[in-house]
């Protein structure tokens, strides 16, 4: 029985960190394990410019605690006046990452987002000559869509022809929920490539629905049917380097979360790697979480794999908090409602 596991030191392909109070209670609890992570823009308001994401970026170095190592990778909210100059500029100055396109009202913050794919047009062609990739949460918004289809119905309908009418964008599906994301990527070729959080391995929408409502399980896109979730676990335990780690890790105050109309997104920065580790080790597939969370991002995204290393070991149950503490009010962290042996040391 394997005991203890060293692999490159992982990187989040798919983080929130806020701002203010929240960002200093929460940027700890991911730069303890990872080395970088993609910083996702949707603050109030939203990151457009580079100007912006410069000055945010200096905001997270600023929060980070004397000691760590910590490399926020930026993106841009994309807009329909977003200067495709302004994105080229941020790109080629190092700092600019990706851009990140949400639908109008697909989700938390998401107020600015595209309404009119045509008016975009412009920037996603420059992107594709450049390289720069494009995130992309994949949610239809239209009411009459059920919102366990809008994932599929946005596969069809937007996406595609997005990636058609834009030939060489490189594209990251943010956050995959079913099996119609996985095939997506499966069939494209290599321009194209997804996210996994760490939640939607764990639960299906059961989680969230019997017995009660469980708020601090609601997250966009909504968890979907078990078989859904046994195929986004396939795919994350594969080694098929399309698929990578994105732990969507979205805090929200428990007063937001437990509410009439409760905020979507889960917190599991804290104990991502234990649960991953837990996870991989039951589909007997410890061998590749380093691909998943170390190796595949990096490889998409063309940077180096990280130098140092992490070693995980296992034991009793790990002890987490249950909550963090934050300037706002107590962050609940994402309970997989089993224990976990597995600690970073
Ligand atoms: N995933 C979520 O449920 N919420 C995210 C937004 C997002 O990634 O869609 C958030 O910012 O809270
Ligand atoms: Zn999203
Ligand atoms: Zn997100």
């Amino acid at each position: 029985m394997t005991d203890s596991l060293t692999i490159r030191r992982p990187d989040d392909w798919h983080l929130h960190l806020r701002d203010g109070a929240m960002l200093r209670a929460v940027l700890p609890e991911t730069a303890r394990h990872f080395a970088r992570a993609i910083i996702m823009p949707n603050l109030v308001p939203p990151v457009v410019t580079t100007a912006q994401a410069a000055a945010y970026h200096d905001r997270i170095l600023a929060a980070l605690p004397t000691g760590m190592d910590f490399r926020p990778l930026m993106t841009l909210y994309l807009t329909e006046e977003t200067d495709p100059d302004d994105v080229a500029a941020g790109h080629a100055s190092g700092l600019i990452k990706a851009v990140k396109l949400y639908p109008a009202g697909a989700t938390t913050n998401s107020a600015s987002g595209v309404q009119d794919f045509d008016k975009v047009r412009g920037v996603l062609e420059r992107m594709a000559e450049i390289g720069l990739p494009l995130c992309v949460h994949g949610e239809v918004t239209e009411a009459e869509i059920d919102i366990f289809d809008r994932e599929a119905v946005f596969i069809e309908r937007v996406l595609d022809p997005i990636r058609r009418m834009t030939p060489g964008l490189r594209v990251v599906m943010e956050h995959i929920t079913t099996s119609d994301g996985v095939d997506y990527v499966k069939a494209s070729d290599d321009g194209l490539a997804a996210t996994i959080t760490t939640h939607h391995l764990v639960i299906n929408r059961n989680h969230i629905l019997v017995g009660g409502i469980k708020p601090h399980y609601y997250c966009l896109p909504v968890a979907k049917r078990e078989d859904h979730r046994r195929a986004l676990l396939a795919a994350a335990t594969s080694g098929d380097a399309r698929f990578f780690l994105g732990t969507d890790s979205a805090p929200h105050t428990d007063a937001g979360k437990e509410s009439a109309c409760g905020c979507a997104g889960c917190f599991t920065a804290t104990n991502t790697m234990s649960l991953l580790a837990e996870i991989f080790e039951r589909e007997d597939a410890l061998d590749r979480l380093e691909g998943f969370a170390s190796r595949h991002g990096p490889a998409f995204y063309g940077m180096p794999v990280n130098a140092d290393t992490i070693t995980l070991t296992k034991g009793a149950p790990v002890d987490y908090p249950a909550k963090i503490d934050t300037g706002d009010g107590p962050v609940t962290v994402f309970d997989p409602g089993f224990p976990l042996h597995w600690r970073v040391t």
